[in-house]
């Protein structure tokens, strides 16, 4: 099932990033005045990570109970714990480092490369962990808000066009060798996990991204353009600024 579309607009980068953190602050402030915990799947990428620094400093974060936050990944580069590239660790840098209220527990990041595992472990780690937080009879959270950027091939999490990954049902989280973006390791979310998802948020910024937004708006399908493919139930919102949606 797939909710609402909702497509906005923003003069620029810096603008749709404080936007966005704007948007996800009052969302999650009015999601809390119903019910606790509250899931909010965090993404990687220049945009994702502008967006969470955002959050960083505004003073309305400082209105949200933290302890009521659980914060995932749409996908994670298999990387050593700490790697600069790692979308946890900049994450952190940007804003989970800066949240005091917010429990160690509350945090949930994909596995690292430890030298030992392969990606299809760090992903069967992640649906467990997924599953430990799950309510009675399902394999994981329904997440309320998915953070997506979305690459120049309309690639979302670390779906890309063509690769394998974008066909794999039945399963939360998947592996994924030979990513076309550096690095080639990655774990990502399913599109049946997103499209699980109650709100799917696409965040992009860019001329580059314009061909892939105008791909994703019209409904292309997965193999070409996954970003089409990433949906919420309750609500799909593209969060662009105006060179992204400039065709
Ligand atoms: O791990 C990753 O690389 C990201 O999760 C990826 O999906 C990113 O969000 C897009 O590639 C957009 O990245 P930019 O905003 O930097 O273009």
């Amino acid at each position: 099932m797939t909710g609402q579309r909702l497509v906005v607009v923003h003069p620029d980068a810096e603008v749709l990033a404080e936007a966005a953190a704007a948007r996800l602050l009052t969302r999650i402030l009015d999601l809390q005045s119903v019910r606790s915990p509250v899931h909010v799947v965090l993404t990687g990428g220049t945009v994702g990570i502008k967006t969470l620094a955002a959050v960083a400093n505004s003073t309305v974060r400082h209105a949200v109970d933290w302890t009521g936050v659980h914060l995932w990944w749409g996908d994670e580069r298999y990387l050593p714990d700490g790697d600069a590239d790692r979308n946890e660790t900049q994450a952190r840098g940007a804003l989970l480092d800066h949240l005091d209220g917010l429990p160690a527990g509350n945090v949930h990041p994909m596995p690292a490369a430890d030298g030992e595992h392969d990606v299809d472990w760090a992903a069967e780690q992640y649906a467990a962990e997924l599953a430990r937080f799950a309510p009675e009879g399902s394999a994981a959270p329904v997440f309320d808000v998915v953070l997506l950027g979305m690459g120049p091939d309309a690639h979302v999490a670390s779906l890309f066009p063509g690769h394998p990954a974008g066909t794999v049902t039945g399963r939360p989280t998947v592996g994924v060798r030979s990513s076309p973006k550096p690095p080639p390791e990655r774990v990502s979310l399913t599109f049946e996990m997103i499209q699980a998802s109650s709100e799917v948020w696409i965040i992009a910024a860019g001329a580059e991204k314009a061909d892939a937004v105008s791909a994703g708006l019209a409904g292309a399908d997965r193999a070409t353009a996954p970003a089409a493919a990433a949906t919420g139930t309750r609500l799909t919102l593209w969060l662009l600024d105006s060179a992204a949606a400039s065709r």
